[in-house]
């Protein structure tokens, strides 16, 4: 028997973020492993014209809860959407809401944040600090609290090349920008926010870094840990292979690449490609979560959940197998055929910009005008580019995390917590792992059936053809344009032109002898 998930039996567990990609895992593995849970309670805003209880039923239908609704068929009497929006002072929870959480929670997770890198300082502090903080109080209002689970990222202290499984100090204190942005108005905050995030590369790692400072301050008598994630990626074993529903991370990029969209990319392909699968986040989430209250540490205990140091893959490595994937199970209506090159080089990458990116959106909104459409193409692609500058900071560098604590806590599990909540990432198979991502990204998020493949190779035989076709007619309007304006080049042609013409006449005598 499982200790990890009898652990969670009969608890009441409070978890943010739920309605966002590791939070919908989290509940899953939640339900699927301890059915007798108590309740989860999910703070969750309406949004895109949903309803909570919408939000909640859409998700409880989706593909991913499908084992749970056999292993806990009343999975949702035990999921309890309570209003909220983290923007909101006391999370805009109505007064009885607030009382049930506070009496009754023994276990929180929590996932919510801004996780957009260019999102304007004001409302990352608000989500990722202030949120935080407000969280806290709540916690410390909670007498059967046994653990409080934060979680981070691995790139929040990305200023550094070596990070220790330790809170860094940020120059600024958390407090001290919270009451700035009380009273700073939008355009001094624009002013202030490169001197505030300095050697970090965007608001949401420095929000984020922010943050764990935050937990550790107000952490009182609470047992709290934080986990620091890197790249979060599909799923790698559960509930199923390459599940995955957002763009962020690798998934936006791979679906561009695969479109046909992206071409190249500046990126080192030696640098490592710190990927982690969502599933094993969520294994040692649930992992620390008993350890934590279980065992209470000390001191407020920091786990790194990264693959790096235990089993690196790179970036050029993980390209490979992305096109070796799309070659077996292309993506439908491609734009044109997938291709990735990787530089380094700013030059070169600006060229392949031009030539790549750009020219072709350029061609084809000519082409939709002269066809009567609105052309689209060139502003998709200035989105995309701007996508990827942001996040090329992450694919040019590497970083070595420790992580002491997460090699702890796996040693302290019993085989069978082990197996269950598996986090050993040296297990984990790259090249498996990636193929599964992108099939995953096929089907789960661009919703394409398997049995339109042959349609979809058939269609970049077609785009193929194009392409030939095209670099044979620009060569030769070049190539006439060159002979009309250089002797050289019209006396290389003539000199071409009259080999052939002999070395045809050659073979064609040559035959007539034979006969
Ligand atoms: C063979 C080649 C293979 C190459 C593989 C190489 C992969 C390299 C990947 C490196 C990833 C590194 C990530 C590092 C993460 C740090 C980990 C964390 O803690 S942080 C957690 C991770 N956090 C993140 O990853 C957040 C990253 N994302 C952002 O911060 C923002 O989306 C934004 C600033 C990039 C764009 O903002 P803005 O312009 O206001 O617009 P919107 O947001 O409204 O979206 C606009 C359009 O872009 C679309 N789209 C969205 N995302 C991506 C994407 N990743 N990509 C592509 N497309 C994307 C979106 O669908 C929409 O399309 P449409 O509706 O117009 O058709
Ligand atoms: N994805 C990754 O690569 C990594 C993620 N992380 C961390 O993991 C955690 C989860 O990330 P992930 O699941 O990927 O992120 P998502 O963007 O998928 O989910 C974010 C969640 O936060 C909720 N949220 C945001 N704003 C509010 C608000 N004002 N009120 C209530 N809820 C709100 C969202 O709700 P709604 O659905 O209503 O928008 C959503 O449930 C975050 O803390 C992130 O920093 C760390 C490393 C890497």
């Amino acid at each position: 028997m499982s200790m990890i998930a009898a652990f969670y039996s009969g608890k009441s567990i409070l978890i943010t973020g739920a309605t966002g990609f590791m939070g919908k895992v989290l509940m899953e593995k939640l339900f699927r492993t301890s059915p007798d849970l108590k309740v989860i309670y999910i703070l969750v805003r309406p949004k895109a014209g949903q309803t909570t209880q919408q939000r909640v039923f859409q998700i409880l239908n989706s593909q991913l809860f499908q084992k749970v609704k056999e292993v806990c068929p009343n999975v949702h009497e035990k999921i309890r959407a309570i209003y909220a929006d983290l923007n909101q002072n006391d999370f805009a929870i109505s007064k009885e809401d607030m009382q049930e959480l506070l009496s009754c929670t023994n276990i929180i997770f929590h996932c919510a944040a801004t996780v957009r890198f260019d999102d304007h300082l004001r409302h990352a502090v608000q989500l990722n600090v202030t949120a935080t903080q407000q969280l806290l109080l709540m916690a410390s209002q909670m007498p059967k609290l046994e653990a409080f689970i934060h979680i981070s990222t691995a790139f929040s202290n990305c200023n550094l090349k070596h990070i220790d499984e330790v809170i860094y100090p940020c120059p600024v204190e958390p407090k001290k920008i919270i009451d700035s942005m009380e009273w700073l108005d939008d355009a001094i905050i624009d002013e202030i926010t490169p001197k505030l995030i300095g050697d970090r590369p965007n608001t949401y790692t420095y929000t984020k870094a922010l943050g764990e400072m935050v937990v550790q301050q107000e952490s009182g008598n609470l047992n709290i840990a934080i986990i620091r994630p890197s790249i979060v990626g599909a799923t790698w074993q559960e509930p199923f292979p390459g599940w995955v529903d957002n763009l962020n991370g690798p998934s936006g990029l791979i679906i561009a690449a695969g479109k046909g969209f992206l071409r190249s990319i500046r990126a080192t392909p030696m640098a490592v490609a710190d990927l982690i699968p969502v599933d094993i986040v969520v294994n040692l989430t649930l992992a620390v979560g008993w350890y934590t209250a279980v065992h209470r540490p000390k001191s407020t205990l920091i786990y790194h959940c990264t693959s790096g140091n235990l089993n690196p893959c790179n970036w050029g490595k993980m390209g490979i197998q992305v096109l070796a994937t799309f070659e077996k199970a292309p993506f439908e209506r491609a734009f044109r055929r997938p291709h990735a090159d990787f530089t380094t080089n700013l030059i070169i990458s600006q060229y392949w910009n031009a030539v790549s990116h750009r020219a072709p959106a350029i061609i084809y909104d000519f082409y939709l005008r002269l066809t009567g459409r609105k052309p689209r193409m060139t502003k998709v692609m200035n989105r995309l580019l701007r996508t990827v500058s942001m996040l090329e900071y992450f694919v040019n560098r590497s970083w070595e995390w420790s992580t002491y604590n997460t090699e702890m806590l796996m040693s302290e599990l019993s085989p069978e917590d082990q197996r269950v909540f598996n986090f050993d990432v040296r297990q984990l198979n790259w090249l498996e792992y990636i193929e599964n991502y992108v099939l995953g990204i096929k089907k789960y998020l661009l919703k394409e059936d398997m049995a339109g493949i042959p349609e979809a190779k058939q269609h970049l035989k077609r785009l193929r053809n194009i392409h030939y076709l095209f670099n044979t007619a620009l060569f030769l309007i070049a190539w006439r344009l060159l002979i009309a304006r250089s002797q050289m080049a019209r006396n290389v042609w003539f000199f071409i032109v009259s080999f052939c013409y002999k070395f045809l006449s050659y073979f064609r005598a040559l035959s007539t002898l034979k006969v």
